[in-house]
């Protein structure tokens, strides 16, 4: 399986850039996992930020992408329930699943609009930051109840 996370914005934090990295290293040896920070453009208005993050992520985009948005106000599902999702989409071991996330403004309804599936991680807000690794948990996590081997608990 490959996974691409698109983010908008840079890891600053260590402790997040240490966690990251812990769980890259958990999953790459079961999935094709790569990251793309993409550049944000927080610096100007809400409503110019998000027509060039939209841009920018679009071009990132390929035909055939299962993408999932994470977003607060998605569809919020359990740990199995996404473990379910991402190992039984009717997609070909070849097929991509792409994740956004997207900045300090989110991301634009076009976005929105071209996902397949938006995901809430819960109905606080995360930075972008936090929301990458909790994603990167939870993928491994979802790993681990496919494969039925002991960390859900
Ligand atoms: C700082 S947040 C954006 C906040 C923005 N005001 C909004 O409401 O969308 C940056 C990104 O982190 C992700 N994120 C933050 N909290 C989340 C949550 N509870 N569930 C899913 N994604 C979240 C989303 O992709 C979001 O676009």
């Amino acid at each position: 399986m490959n996974i691409k996370i698109i983010v908008i914005g840079k890891i600053r934090n260590e402790f997040i850039k240490a966690g990251v990295n812990e769980y890259l290293k958990r999953l790459l040896p079961f999935i094709n996992i790569k990251i793309e920070f993409l550049p944000s453009f927080s610096e100007l208005s809400e409503k110019i930020a998000l027509l060039k993050e939209e841009e920018i992520i679009l071009k990132n985009l390929r035909n055939g992408e299962f993408i999932i948005t994470l977003d607060k106000d998605g569809e919020k599902i359990s740990s199995e329930e996404f473990s379910k999702k991402l190992f039984k989409l009717p997609i070909s071991q070849n097929s991509q699943i792409t994740f956004i996330i997207g900045g300090i403004y989110g991301v634009s309804e076009k976005i929105k609009q071209s996902s397949n599936f938006i995901l809430s991680l819960s109905s606080m807000t995360f930075t972008h930051e936090f929301a990458l690794l909790i994603l990167l948990e939870q993928i491994y996590r979802a790993l681990k109840i496919q494969r039925n081997e002991p960390y859900h608990y």
